[in-house]
């Protein structure tokens, strides 16, 4: 998978590229990830990258002309091996969720935009962009953090990038769900101790168990993803074996 990164600041991606998970994925070469700065397509000898906005009003854009080539650029070395979509990381774009983040993992190259300033011209947005993305409903000071988090999200879902194959399908986020408590050595803790049932070594318990707490957390803390699933017979009965002991 080859993904380019139109960006001013490409050094700031070696936050993913560097490191963790991520950083594997592309150094196994899961994915290739390619910069383009607009500041390499400027033809002034100042390098103007941005410009004033019509209508005035405070701030500016990015200029037009080098983005544009940077752009061109990116989409020839992302659409050399078939189709490219391009994403724009924008307050205005379709909110990230894994489920779309699983389908950028499987649409083939892509072409991230990172816009500065007060953004892009909107004639490039009709022109190149496929998908507008927001990570959230508020405002970052550009683009490169927001198509961080696409890149990580997507990378770790390309098949061996998690050493244990189901781990990313046991993200309980890909179940709809929030995940479950962790717990990890000393089994007594400051007087606390670590759930029996994860000592036993039942490994059927264990799921179980690590299933409900994931219903029993989604239900109390986002009841508006639980509302969004139809949850299978053994979902239903563990989470109602809960609520029947709530005073509810
Ligand atoms: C003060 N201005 C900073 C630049 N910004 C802007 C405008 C257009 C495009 C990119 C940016 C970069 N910022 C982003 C980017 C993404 C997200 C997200 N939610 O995904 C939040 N912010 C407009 C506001």
């Amino acid at each position: 998978m080859r993904i380019a990164v139109v960006s001013l600041f490409p050094e700031m991606f070696s936050a993913i590229t560097e490191y963790g998970v991520s950083g594997r994925a592309v150094k196994k070469g899961l994915a290739e990830v390619q910069f383009w700065n607009p500041r390499d397509f400027t033809q002034d000898k100042h390098q103007t990258v941005d410009d004033r906005p019509y209508g005035g009003g405070p701030g500016m854009l990015m200029m037009v002309q080098p983005l544009e080539d940077a752009i061109l650029a990116a989409k020839a070395w992302a659409g050399t091996e078939g189709d490219c979509q391009v994403v724009y990381l924008s307050p205005q774009g379709k909110p990230l969720q894994q489920g779309l983040a699983q389908g950028l993992a499987n649409s083939g190259n892509l072409v991230l935009i990172c816009g500065r300033y007060e953004g892009v011209d909107e004639r490039l947005i009709e022109r190149y962009v496929d998908i507008e993305i927001s990570i959230g409903d508020y405002v970052i000071s550009g683009g490169e953090l927001a198509a961080m988090v696409v890149i990580d999200s997507l990378l770790r879902l390309l098949p061996g990038a998690l050493g244990h194959v189901d781990s990313a399908q046991q993200d309980s986020f890909s179940e709809g769900l929030l995940d479950c408590p962790h717990y990890t050595r000393p089994e007594e803790y400051q007087g606390q101790r670590v759930p029996e049932v994860l000592l036993s070594g039942n490994h059927q318990r264990i799921r179980q168990w690590r299933l409900q707490q994931a219903l029993i957390r989604t239900w109390q803390r986002r009841p508006d993803l639980l509302d969004k699933l139809s949850l299978s017979e053994e979902q239903q009965t563990l989470l109602s074996q809960y609520l029947n002991t709530q005073q509810v």
